[in-house]
């Protein structure tokens, strides 16, 4: 198979962007959709088993790893402005580089960090572009399938298990039963734990488990019970997946731009169908600064400070990111709101004088 799993004609450049950008937090995840000829999942996955050695280590034919994969990839809707396959593939590649963290060095098996990778490479695949909510509220299939709980997060594992049943592109062939149903079960409770309504519990835990670690001494014990462990790969992936706000700000400004235009998409849908309006997705009065800052400032820095004092000093960079990032939204919030302010004093200027003209 090609390298990568690709064929494009770009293959050196993207080679080259993988060797210095595939374990940094920050690569230029949108140039390697392009260099990958919009197969930027494909393209993550294969590097990073490469990089970490999976193929030998779970006797995983290429060939196997990039027919699975592009199945997956044809599954992603490239469609959606948000939820496509680049997500998919920053979320992963966003992990990879969460699992270098020298603080969890030794904490998780071979089997953990093949199941960590592998749920967020298919924790989104064949999203609709709408929300859980707005599928309820339509009382669409799926919902009807999922009795309404999670309902996307199971539909997103149930499709990327079905398509490991094509005998061409079953990844753990190779893998005895308990292995296999191991690893089945910790990539179902990584992917329902996605959904943004465990949000809270999950950021509960991981504060409660932050807390006894740090009385027990500092050091991350190595933890033996599967519960604990699970907790921080749940939160790890939660965090990759709501990372946007802590990568370097273009990549940020980006991710804002294509989450607001499927936010807007659903809106519009919304409104045609007589729903109510979901919050934050109305094309005319969303403010998409105001609600990046309440974003970051109720959802995500909580979740990225205590992932930080977890793996401590290590992710001090990406928090530092985080509120630069936040402080910039605000700024603009500020001058946007500064702006329509002056509009309005010019609007009641002008009326004044209009006034004063007529009485003369
Ligand atoms: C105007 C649209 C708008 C949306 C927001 C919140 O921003 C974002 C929200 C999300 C976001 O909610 N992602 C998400 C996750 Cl992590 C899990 N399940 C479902 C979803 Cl939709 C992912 C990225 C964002 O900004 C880059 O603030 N304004
Ligand atoms: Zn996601």
């Amino acid at each position: 198979p090609p390298k990568f799993g690709v064929e494009t004609p770009r293959l050196a450049e993207l080679s080259d962007l993988f060797d210095s950008g595939l374990d940094q937090w920050g690569v230029d995840i949108f140039l390697v959709d392009e260099l990958a000829c919009h197969k930027p999942l494909s393209a993550v996955v294969y590097a990073i088993f490469e990089k970490r050695d999976f193929f030998n280590k779970f006797h995983i034919h290429p060939a196997v790893l990039v027919n699975y994969f592009s199945q997956v990839e044809q599954h992603y809707k490239q469609e959606n402005p948000y939820h496509n396959a680049i997500h998919a593939a920053d979320v992963t590649q966003s992990t990879h580089v969460l699992l270098n963290a020298p603080s969890i060095a030794n904490v998780f098996t071979e089997l953990e960090i093949l199941a960590s990778i592998f749920a967020c490479a298919i924790h989104d695949v064949n999203h609709p572009g709408v929300t859980n909510q707005f599928l309820i509220n339509t009382e669409s299939e799926l919902a009807i399938m999922y009795n309404d709980m999670s309902v996307l997060e199971n539909h997103h594992c149930a499709v990327a298990f079905k398509l490991l049943q094509e005998p061409s592109s079953n990844l753990f062939a190779s893998f005895d039963d308990i292995q296999r149903r191991q690893l089945r079960k910790m990539v179902i409770d990584m992917v329902l734990a996605t959904d943004m309504s465990k949000h809270m519990s999950l950021l509960a835990d991981l504060k409660t488990m932050v807390e006894t670690k740090k009385v027990s001494g500092g050091c991350l014990l190595k933890l033996d019970n599967y519960s604990e462990k699970m907790q921080i790969m749940q939160n790890m992936v939660h965090c990759a997946d709501l990372s946007n706000p802590a990568k370097p700000l273009p990549l940020s400004t980006h991710w804002v731009t294509r989450v607001m235009e499927e936010f807007f998409n659903q809106g519009d849908r919304e409104k045609a169908l007589g729903l109510p309006v979901s919050p934050m997705c109305c094309r005319e009065t969303a403010n998409v600064e105001k609600s990046q800052v309440s974003f970051i400032d109720f959802i995500v820095h909580p979740l990225w400070e205590a992932w930080t004092e977890l793996v401590h000093p290590d992710a001090e960079h990406i928090l530092n990111t985080l509120e630069q990032n936040r402080d910039h939204y605000c700024e603009l919030s500020a001058a946007k709101e500064a702006e329509s302010v002056k509009e309005v004093d010019e609007e009641h200027l002008d009326e004044a004088e209009k006034q004063q003209s007529n009485s003369k």
